[in-house]
C-alpha cells in the first residue's frame, strides 16, 4: 500500500482486537488521502455547519476518548449540504492523539501524519429514529475530521482542556455547556470526502467521511493535556491514553473527491 502494509498493523494494533478483516469490509476508514489521486467533484455543495451551544451536554471520558455529548433530540444542531443528501445532527465530537506530536491522526494526507485529529459525529436524523439505528445503515452517519497541528494557542480549546482534568479516569463524566464546537473548525471550506466506517468498534461501514483540508492550530501545553488522560479508571494501574488512533485501511475500490481544485 501507500504507505505501510496495513492488515498486519491493524491485526496487531494493541488497541482494538479488531479481526484481521472486518469480514467482508470494503469501506474501512481510516485512510491516507493521496492529493494528487483525490478526483474534483464540481457538484459538491459547501458544508453548512449550525451549532446551538445550548445542546452541549456533558464531557466524558470513555475509555478510548473524551467525548463532548449534544442533545440530538431536536435539529437545533445540524450539517447540511456537502456530499450529504440530508440533514445530520450532532451527536457528539472527540479527538485522537499520539504519545508525541509525530503521529496521532487516524487519516494522513500524502502519508502524513498529524498530532491530532477531531471527529464532529452526526447522524441522519431524516431517514432514521436514532443513533443506534443510523450507526447500522450506509448513509446513516457523517463524521468531520479535523486535523490538529502544533503552532499557536487554541482558545477555543482552552476551555475543553480546561475541563479535562476532571475526566482523567475512564467512566468519568463532568457537565459542560454552552460550547460551540464550530469553534474548532477550520474556516477555509475545503475538503475531501469518502465512503468509510467507524474507526472503533463497532467499525460499522455508515460514515460519510468529510476530512477538512486545513488543519486548526494548538500548542504544546493543549496537547500535552490530552496525554494527561487516562485509559484506566480509578483505583486501576494507570494507562496514559495516547496513541488511540486505528492504523490505517485499504482504500480498495473507492475514490476521495475533493471540494476544490
Ligand atoms: N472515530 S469515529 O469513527 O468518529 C467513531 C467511532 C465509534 C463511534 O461510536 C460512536 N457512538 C456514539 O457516539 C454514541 C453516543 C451515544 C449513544 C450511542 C452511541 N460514535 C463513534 C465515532
Ligand atoms: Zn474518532
Amino acid at each position: 500500500g501507500a504507505c505501510c502494509s496495513y492488515r498486519l498493523r491493524d491485526a496487531l494494533h494493541p488497541l482494538w482486537q479488531s479481526p484481521l478483516a472486518i469480514p467482508g469490509g470494503t469501506r474501512q476508514s481510516p485512510i491516507n488521502i493521496q492529493w494528487r489521486d483525490s478526483v474534483y467533484d464540481p457538484f459538491l455543495k459547501p458544508l453548512k455547519i449550525a451549532y446551538d451551544p445550548t445542546t452541549c451536554l456533558h464531557i466524558w471520558n470513555n475509555g478510548y476518548s473524551f467525548l463532548v455529548e449534544f442533545d440530538d433530540s431536536t435539529d437545533r444542531s445540524i450539517i447540511v449540504g456537502g456530499p450529504l443528501k440530508n440533514q445530520y445532527r450532532l451527536k457528539q465530537f472527540h479527538f485522537h492523539w499520539g504519545a508525541i506530536n509525530d503521529w496521532g491522526s487516524e487519516h494522513t494526507v500524502d502519508c502524513k501524519f498529524y498530532p491530532a485529529e477531531l471527529h464532529l459525529v452526526h447522524w441522519n436524523a431524516v431517514e432514521y429514529p436514532s443513533f443506534e439505528e443510523a450507526v447500522m445503515e450506509g448513509n446513516g452517519l457523517a463524521v468531520i475530521g479535523v486535523f490538529l497541528k502544533l503552532g499557536a494557542r487554541h482558545k477555543g480549546l482552552q476551555t475543553l482542556v480546561d475541563a479535562l482534568p476532571a475526566v482523567r479516569h475512564k467512566d468519568t463524566v463532568i457537565e459542560f455547556d454552552d460550547f460551540d464546537p464550530s469553534c474548532l473548525i477550520p474556516s477555509c471550506p475545503d475538503y475531501w470526502t469518502y465512503a468509510g466506517s467507524l474507526t472503533t468498534p463497532p467499525l460499522t461501514e455508515s460514515v460519510t467521511w468529510i476530512i477538512k483540508k486545513k488543519p486548526i492550530e494548538v500548542d504544546e501545553d493543549q496537547l500535552e493535556a490530552f496525554r494527561t488522560l487516562l485509559f484506566t479508571s480509578d483505583g486501576e494501574e494507570e494507562r496514559r491514553m495516547v496513541d488511540n488512533f486505528r492504523p490505517l485501511q485499504p482504500l480498495m475500490n473507492r475514490t476521495v473527491r475533493s471540494s476544490f481544485r
